[in-house]
């Protein structure tokens, strides 16, 4: 596969994932900046008459459905959502993926758990065979953060507190971030086991056994993949 020009693909993807929306569904909206285009094209067709709700999985997708005209609903207030269309910072070809780029992971795993289908989007740059090329978000509670960040420098890690502009970022949540480079991950799920047993962790971007669909964008194409998992 190859990239050509990333934004015109994330647009692709995005706006493509829209065929998925049917009447009176209630929808898992993601974040980031795939996800975008996904939110512009749902917002014409509500306009043009598509009934739908959508949750949002973060303040900045909660002001841009506002913003296309969207109807939000909250999240304790519904049962099960009928699918989720959420971006990811990469994905192998089994569709687990490492998300939180954009510091919306723990939303966006409790919304993706919530639904009855998931389906990553992205532009085929993010496509790997193994993940663990990007650094791996892991959310921590601030206060003694230093001390999660030092067990996971004892294992060997070199976690880095996501910063921004100069200040430590936060997420939606009053929650802190550690970048963790991974060079590779081999064994997904014993990480993740791993990282939610480690003192101070609320969440992480291992996103393993959530998606059933990925929407992958190479150049002109938009090639559909389906997880045998599921
Ligand atoms: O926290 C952010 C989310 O996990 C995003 O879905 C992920 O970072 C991908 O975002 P983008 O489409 O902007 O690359």
């Amino acid at each position: 596969m190859h990239a050509v020009n990333t934004e015109k693909e994330k647009q692709r993807v995005g706006e493509q994932a829209t065929a998925l929306i049917e009447n009176d569904m209630l929808i898992g909206l993601g974040t980031g900046s795939t996800v975008y285009y996904f939110l512009r094209k749902l917002g014409e067709k509500v306009r043009e008459g598509l009934q739908v709700m959508g949750v949002a999985t973060s303040r900045q997708t909660q002001t841009l459905a506002e913003s296309f005209g969207i109807p939000l609903v909250d999240f304790n207030a519904v049962n099960e959502l009928d699918l989720t269309v959420d971006g990811a910072d990469e994905a192998n070809y089994q569709l687990q993926a490492i998300k939180g780029g954009g510091g919306a992971l723990l939303s966006e795993k409790l919304v993706a758990s919530r639904s009855k289908r998931v389906v990553w989007i992205m532009d085929a740059t993010k496509l790997v065979r193994q993940l663990g090329n990007v650094a791996l978000p892991v959310e921590v509670i601030p206060f003694g953060y230093a001390h999660t960040m030092g067990l996971l420098q004892k294992e060997g890690w070199e976690p880095v507190l996501r910063q921004d502009k100069g200040s430590i970022y936060t997420t939606d949540h009053g929650h802190y971030i550690l970048d963790v480079p991974m060079n590779g991950i081999h064994d997904p799920h014993a990480l993740s086991v791993w990282l939610h047993l480690l003192p101070g962790v609320v969440e992480h971007g291992l996103f393993l056994d959530f998606a059933d669909t990925m929407y992958v964008a190479d150049g002109d194409q938009v090639v559909v993949m389906h997880s045998h998992a599921k």
